[in-house]
């Protein structure tokens, strides 16, 4: 394997997004769950995209954890490497974005890293270094309200900066719009200034086609989805791409039961749950229950083993914000979310077991649970639900499944019944 382009990310719905964007612009991609055993056999692919569980576990285990999935990526030809992070910079004053992007940009050999999380396809954009989504300041949008890491600062000079170990510089529109070698010797500027990364403003696909082409020669990024097409066609543009990757195909049909789970408490998800009850029977989940010792996996499986023989089921914990706030109030924020991971996790298993072979998952956190639980270790990209949700087709398991892993703010209200639709 000669890999055009390395990816880690770090969380598994960013994964498919980004493995999904790399697809659509040429690169034939696969998404690995963590780094994969020695000597296991991949598909031919001119990028990887590792997928780790890593945006919200204490910042130490994710550089190393990073740093395995890097030191395998450039093993195997990668000479660029993306770290893939949240569109919404999805992060925390105590990291990991910065401490990963020191530890990788130093493994790298680099001084200095592009850094952007722009996704203009779903209006994510950025600005003087501000981050948009939509019309709205990433913090005066709903990711203000997010369970984990409520983004309340839309600068992401001054976010980057209080996360790395390197004072954070800025690329402006102005200087993206003269071109790719005014964004490289604007970078080489603010590395002799002593920065260790500079934000790059990107509104239109364009600006991001200029950062791709600025930095490819050069061995470290930062960025989501955008930053990765951008990358992509600077690499088909140079003959190192596949041009016939796009939409591949998840090969025969995956026969037996379809199920739904959502642990995603975005305003897009909470949209989705609720169109979802007009086509399927849908449970809401009480976390208090769950968090009071309740077996309530158990009365979710049986929900829906008496119904699955009839059509698919949506299970969902996704909540309002205030409702978040007051389960995080009375049993703490980490142990919250890691319980309704978990629980969600063993209703996967259990769907499995009671013959369930295409599951749409909503959430990141939520899809690294039930991944990990199941045990995947690799997924081929599919066709496209939504801007940045491909289905994923398991790669390794003996008997495959389907999957779509949907970033929580990513979706239209009809997401779910499109996404079995489409692995019907
Ligand atoms: N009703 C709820 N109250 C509190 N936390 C919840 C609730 N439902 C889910 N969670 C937690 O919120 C977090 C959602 O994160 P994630 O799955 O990454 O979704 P998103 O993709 O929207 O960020 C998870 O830790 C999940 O366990
Ligand atoms: O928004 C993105 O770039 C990715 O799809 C992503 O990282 C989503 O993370 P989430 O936790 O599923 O929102």
């Amino acid at each position: 394997m000669s890999l055009a382009l390395g990816c880690v990310a770090d969380d598994y719905t960013g994964a498919s997004d980004l493995a999904n964007t790399l697809t659509k612009a040429g690169l034939r991609t696969i998404q690995t769950i963590g780094v994969p055993e020695e000597g296991r056999a991949l598909p031919e692919a001119d990028a990887v995209v590792v997928a780790l569980k890593s945006r919200s576990i204490p910042a130490d285990q994710a550089v190393a954890r990073s740093r395995e999935a890097e030191a395998w990526l450039r093993a195997r030809g990668a000479a660029h490497v993306m770290f893939k992070v949240c569109s919404t910079f999805d992060s925390t004053d105590a990291g990991n974005i910065g401490p990963v992007m020191d530890a990788l940009r130093a493994e790298a050999g680099e001084t200095i890293a592009l850094v952007t999380p722009a996704f203009p396809e779903t209006g994510r954009s950025v600005y003087q270094g501000n981050l948009f989504v939509g019309a709205v300041p990433l913090n005066e949008s709903p990711l203000k309200d997010h369970p984990l890491n409520p983004m309340r600062d839309a600068n992401l000079v001054r976010v980057l900066g209080r996360q790395s170990g390197s004072p954070v510089g800025l690329i402006d529109t102005a200087t993206v719009a003269r071109g790719a070698e005014a964004v490289a010797a604007r970078l080489d500027a603010l590395a002799a200034e002593g920065k260790g990364a500079a934000i790059a403003d990107a509104i239109f696909d364009s600006d991001l086609e200029v950062l791709g082409r600025a930095i490819i020669d050069r061995q470290f990024s930062v960025g989501a989805s955008g930053l990765g097409l951008g990358l992509a066609r600077a690499l088909v543009a140079d003959g190192r791409g596949t041009t016939d990757a796009a939409g591949a195909a998840v090969g025969e049909p995956v026969g037996g039961a379809s199920a739904c789970l959502a642990g995603s408490c975005s305003q897009a998800t909470l949209q989705q749950v609720a169109a979802a009850e007009a086509i399927m029977p849908v449970l809401r989940l009480d976390p208090a229950r769950l968090l009071a010792g309740d077996d309530v996996v158990a009365e979710a499986l049986a929900f829906a083993e008496e119904r699955l023989s009839s059509g698919p089921v949506l299970i969902a914990t996704s909540a309002p914000p205030e409702s978040v706030r007051a389960l995080q109030a009375a049993h703490g924020v980490d142990a919250a979310g890691h319980a309704i991971e978990a629980a969600l996790a063993a209703i996967a298993e259990g769907l499995v077991a009671r013959g369930v072979r295409r599951l749409v998952v909503a959430g990141g956190e939520t899809s690294g649970a039930v991944v990990d639980r199941l045990g995947l270790t690799a997924f081929l990209l599919g066709p496209e639900i939504a801007a940045g949700v491909p289905v994923l087709r398991t790669a390794g398991r003996p008997e495959p499944m389907l999957l779509a892993l949907k970033s929580g703010n990513f979706g239209g209200p009809d997401f779910f019944g499109r996404a079995l639709d489409m692995m019907a």
